[in-house]
């Protein structure tokens, strides 16, 4: 997952360098972030085509819209015109990104941090509608969810065996488990309708409807009933997330390589 720490400017494409230290490995991005090699190619293309005119940023904002609507999710417009960084923030990487096990305050007030509210919160995580993650990010609710050595009683019975044969007490920490086991290569609402029956694979994914807060109960509860306002919020809340603090003007630069600093 990508979440934006200085703003969306491409920080976390840079690889170590004489005067940079990679976002890649961080915490929460070492062994984790993957696809650097699809940025690369599509980013020769436009090189080839047109030479330092697509930022490194426009390019994941359109990579992030169009795996959206090639998986059957929504489209939306997109502004463009972002600029790259010239610097990378190991340690903003290490901090702020959200951890799986987050409460759902940690998950309120970090979002909250960046300018994205309630809405955003709920409606982007639904991005988990996609894609796997690694034992090791929930291997605590499995195993010790409170230092006390007993599971989360929130996930489902059934779930909760499936999940320990793939994840054992002890090793298998890059075994991967689906975020959404009834789809997950298409872009649909049943990630919201598996958090109803105790079946998210993160504690970041299940406290939104088991966490208390009445709003995000009520958001997951409408997203899994009505998946044409899981599509429309998520449509905008993109929109949001993709206008972070980017640079434009004469802020940053249109890189080279998305690997490195011209
Ligand atoms: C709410 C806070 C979030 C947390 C705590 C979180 C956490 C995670 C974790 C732990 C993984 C698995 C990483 C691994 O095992 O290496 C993951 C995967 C993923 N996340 Fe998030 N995430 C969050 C928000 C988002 C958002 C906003 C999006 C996009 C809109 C997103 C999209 C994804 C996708 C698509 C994957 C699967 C990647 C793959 O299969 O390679 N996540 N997330
Ligand atoms: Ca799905």
């Amino acid at each position: 997952m990508l979440l934006i720490l200085q703003g969306c400017d491409a920080s976390v494409l840079l690889d170590d360098s004489a005067n940079i230290v990679s976002e890649k490995n961080s915490g929460p991005n070492k062994n984790s972030l993957r696809g650097f090699d699809v940025v690369d190619e599509i980013k020769a293309k436009l090189e080839e085509a047109c030479p330092q005119t697509v930022s490194c940023a426009d390019i994941l904002a359109l990579a992030a819209r169009g795996s959206t609507v090639l998986s059957g999710g929504p489209n939306w417009e997109l502004p463009l015109g972002r600029r790259d960084s010239k610097t990378a923030s190991l340690s903003g990487s290490n901090n702020n990104i959200p951890a799986p096990n987050s409460t759902i305050q940690n998950l309120i007030s970090l979002f909250k941090r960046q300018g994205l509210n309630d809405i955003d919160l709920v409606a982007l995580s639904g991005g988990h509608t996609i894609g796997v993650a690694r034992c090791v990010t929930f291997k605590q609710r499995l195993y010790n969810q409170n230092g006390n050595n007993q599971p989360d009683h929130t996930i489902e019975k059934n779930y909760f065996l499936d999940l320990k044969s793939v994840c054992p007490k002890s090793g298998g920490d890059s075994n991967i488990s689906p975020l959404d086991l009834a789809s997950p290569a298409k872009f649909d609402n049943t990630y919201f309708k598996l958090l109803l029956w105790g079946k998210g694979l993160l504690t970041s994914d299940e406290v939104l409807y088991t966490g208390e807060v009445g709003k995000t109960i009520q958001l997951v509860k409408r997203y899994a009933e009505d998946e044409g306002r899981f599509f429309e919020h998520f449509a905008k809340s993109m929109v949001n997330m993709g206008n972070i603090s980017p640079l434009t003007g004469f802020n940053g630069e249109v890189r080279k390589n998305c690997r490195l600093v011209n």
